[in-house]
């Protein structure tokens, strides 16, 4: 599990260490001075004679940059520090280290010197802010690191990009929320300090860091703002059937998916919760829209009966009153039974008015313009634009208005819990952004939430919109792998941006036609 922490988190937890005169700072900084050393060397870069250029602000995020470089210099680097801030202000024993070990030193004034020194340095290592700062980079860092950003992608279009190495976090990016108030130099490796910083995890800023290195500095810390699953979570909580399972035990799944315009969405979701493995998917709909589920799946059981989790609206028309009249039932018969409900595109619909609140165990699964739309049809007026730049924040938001586990999706999606944990899931491709997509993965879901359900029934007690954010994140983690799995892409493969493959188009039945192999490698 990745679990990302925020500033304060971080400095707390600092504290006790610093206060028994830790080295702290010497600990991080040669911890990133080796990291860089290995990066050069992956990179079949000789380590001694690297020209590295410093981009050092005026605190403390600065110094770990400058005794990096010291140490750097000690094994033959050509190191060069740029001051940012007046060398007054600038980490006094980092200086002076970076001086002793023969680091060049120069006030940088203006934007064209900078970028010059710039383009004749391989190693660029951003030292300007870290966890002190607020806001978007003020001038003089903000100028320059627009220039920077400009060259680097000059650089990179001749063939000749520079290692750009951010010290804890690109500077200037949101630590806490992963927004982008200003500009920010993107990063090919990020090495922080003590813990990830959740801005590193949470979209938009997340693609900025790069590669994350974490730098151990034995900090004790709390609960986490931001998780991700990894493989090995993924698998420990996938629900395996046991011998004494039967198809009841294991979770009937009920959708209310599909419309006349949009029958397609019903098909992929059934095909979504299908190849996850549920005990049995019942299908309530037009007969019309029925009959093309059960062309497609004749595993499927038309009509209704009890169900262990609902899916409420994939290419259900939400001016169509009848049809959200009869999701409605579904979902109150649910709250009765305390059964888990998603809802998904036209089911969103359903809480839209300002005072209505979940009343069972309820996922919503909003893209970014159906968030914002829901939002503001609740009072807080919201364009799409806004959730975009700040997702985590919305998803919280909403999850506290309607008492739901918001899955927000995106390139990368962020669910967050009413007051419980939260999560970052980025392992698919942009080749996922495909209609239909979202289907499968309500689909996914369903069938998950039904897993959850009846283990919590088995012990006589309801689902908890914990257990519900947690299998958000697994149906978000396998519809992502089996994305990349559709489109030709390894798991762990660099994104085609870092020189990683490109992959190629899927459609969504692809998606789900990935899943059980990739839920079989999962479980190995
Ligand atoms: N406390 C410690 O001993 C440790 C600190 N560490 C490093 O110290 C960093 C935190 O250091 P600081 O608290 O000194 O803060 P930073 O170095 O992150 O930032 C403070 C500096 O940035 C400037 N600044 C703040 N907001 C700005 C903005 N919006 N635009 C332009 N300039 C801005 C401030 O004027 C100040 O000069 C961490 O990120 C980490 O790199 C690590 O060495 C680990 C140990
Ligand atoms: N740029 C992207 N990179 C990776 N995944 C993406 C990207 N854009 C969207 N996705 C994913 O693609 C799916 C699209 O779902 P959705 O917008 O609901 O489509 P639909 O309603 O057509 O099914 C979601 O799982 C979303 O997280
Ligand atoms: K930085």
């Amino acid at each position: 599990m990745i679990t990302a922490h925020t500033a304060e988190a971080v400095r707390e937890a600092e504290e006790p260490l610093l206060a028994a005169g830790v080295p702290l700072m010497e600990r991080a900084s040669f911890a990133l001075s080796t990291a860089i050393a290995r990066e050069l060397r992956a990179r079949e870069q000789p380590v001694s004679g690297a020209r590295v250029l410093l981009l050092v602000g005026g605190g403390n995020n600065g110094g770990d940059a400058l005794h990096a470089g010291a140490y750097l210099a000690r094994r033959g680097c050509a190191v060069r520090a740029a001051l940012l801030a007046p060398e007054a202000r600038v980490h006094p024993a980092g200086l002076s280290a970076a001086r002793r070990a023969g680091v060049q030193v120069e006030q940088v004034a203006g934007e064209d010197g900078l970028v010059s020194l710039a383009a004749s340095h391989p190693v660029w290592v951003d030292g300007l802010t870290g966890i002190g700062a607020s806001g978007g980079l003020r001038s003089p860092l903000a100028e320059a690191v627009e220039a920077l950003t400009d060259r680097a992608a000059e650089l990179r279009r001749v063939g000749s990009p520079p290692l750009i190495v951010a010290v804890d976090v690109p500077s200037g990016i949101g630590v806490d929320d992963g927004s982008l108030p200003g500009p920010v130099l993107p990063a090919d490796l990020t090495v922080t300090m003590g813990a990830v910083k959740a801005g590193l995890v949470l979209p938009p800023a997340a693609p900025l860091a790069g590669r994350i290195e974490v730098v151990d500095l034995g900090l004790e810390l709390g609960e986490a703002e931001a998780m991700s699953l990894e493989e090995g979570d993924a698998a420990a909580r996938w629900p395996v059937p046991g011998t004494a399972d039967h198809k009841y035990t294991r979770g009937v799944l009920g959708v209310a998916a599909g419309s006349a315009t949009y029958p397609g969405a019903a098909v992929l979701t059934v095909a979504g919760a299908l190849a996850t493995g549920p005990g049995m998917v019942r299908y309530l709909g037009a007969p019309s829209v029925s009959a093309a589920v059960l062309g497609a799946y004749p595993e499927v059981v038309a009509g209704s009966g009890r169900v262990q989790a609902w899916v409420l609206g994939p290419g259900v028309d939400p001016d169509d009153e009848i049809r959200l009249e009869e999701l409605a039932e579904y979902r109150d018969a649910a709250a009765e039974a305390g059964v888990p409900v998603i809802f998904d595109a036209g089911g969103l619909s359903l809480l839209h008015e300002r005072e209505v609140k979940a009343e069972g165990p309820t996922v919503i699964t909003p893209h970014a313009g159906e968030l914002a739309a829901l939002l503001t049809a609740r009072g807080n007026d919201v364009a799409r634009a806004e959730v975009d730049a700040a997702p985590a924040a919305h998803a919280r938001r909403a999850a506290q208005l309607t008492g739901a586990v918001v899955l927000l999706k995106g390139s990368a999606t962020v669910i967050a819990a009413p007051d419980g944990p939260r999560y970052v899931q980025a392992e698919a491709t942009g080749w996922l952004a495909t209609a239909g997509a979202g289907d499968v993965l309500a689909g996914v879901l369903g069938t998950l939430a039904t897993a959850a359900q009846s283990t919590a029934e088995a012990g006589h007690r309801r689902v908890t919109a914990r257990e519900l954010a947690d299998v958000a994140a697994l149906a978000v983690f396998v519809h992502g792998r089996a994305a990349r799995r559709a489109a030709g892409l390894p798991p762990h493969a660099l994104p085609a941006a870092a020189g990683g493959p490109a992959g190629h188009p899927l459609r969504a039945g692809d998606v789900a036609a990935a899943l059980p192999a990739v839920i079989g490698e999962l479980l190995g």
